[in-house]
């Protein structure tokens, strides 16, 4: 609240400096990237005049524009580059609400179409893993990959093993790394459903299919498992 009030008087007091001042300082000329100028950039050429004054000029990054930033008031600089990075932080923090109301995340609800993941995070967590309807945080741990079954291999050991379905979501404040290395087969290898094991988890009985096959039907069916399963079901006799 304070800090609204203080850089509202800076703006306020950046329009009451001598005209001689200003006029120099801020000339309307589109080369500069800090400008003041009266109604529109396009006074000459405009209908109608604005009964305004406004100064316009880049913030981020703070180190390439702040140096060209109204010398006076002699606050202005400091006073309003903490608020532009707290506006950037608000202005963020707003497009993730904006983008979870939408329902999107940063990598939406997938189970990796690989036979197994490896995966780095650094220190900022991000990865969660659906359990029983359920979001549930992958806290990185030092050192520590996370390896996840993919989809291959749920498919291939009918069910045994399962491929955990997976995000990964932002946050407003750190941005975060991970690096994901994928274990796949061959474009051209075929899978199929382990022989040897026997059908008791219910699985869809599938088609052997190509690997390069599986891929695009997953990037078609936008991860959506089910949708991609139903396209590699064996034909029923
Ligand atoms: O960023 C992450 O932790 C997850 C990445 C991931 O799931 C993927 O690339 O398939
Ligand atoms: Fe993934």
């Amino acid at each position: 609240m304070n800090q609204m009030k203080e850089t509202m008087s800076v703006f306020k007091e950046v329009f009451e400096m001598p005209n001689e001042y200003k006029q120099n300082m801020y000339a309307n000329d589109d080369l500069k990237t800090c400008r003041k100028f009266t109604s529109s950039l396009r006074y000459e050429t405009e209908k109608v005049h604005l009964w305004r004054d406004s100064l316009r000029h880049p913030s981020h990054p703070l180190d390439q524009w702040q140096h060209l930033w109204p010398e006076n008031p002699i606050t202005y600089r400091e006073c309003v580059g903490d608020f532009s990075v707290k506006i950037k932080e608000l202005g963020w923090r707003i497009m993730d609400l904006i983008s979870e109301g939408l329902g999107l995340q940063r990598l939406s609800k997938h189970k990796d179409p690989y036979l197994i993941t490896i995966l780095m995070q650094d220190d900022v967590s991000g990865l969660q893993v659906l359990k029983d309807g359920k979001w549930i945080t992958v806290e990185p741990l030092p050192g520590a990959f996370v390896v996840n079954i993919g989809h291959l291999l749920e498919i291939i050991s009918k069910g045994k093993l399962k491929s955990a379905e997976h995000r990964a979501v932002t946050n407003s404040s750190h941005t975060r790394t991970s690096a994901a290395f994928f274990i796949a087969p061959l474009d051209d290898c075929l899978i199929e459903p382990a022989e040897d094991l026997t059908d008791e988890n219910n699985q869809p009985i599938l088609k052997s299919f190509k690997y390069k096959e599986f891929l695009k039907q997953f990037f078609n069916t936008l991860g959506d498992s089910y949708l991609l399963l139903k396209s590699f079901e064996a034909p029923k006799n």
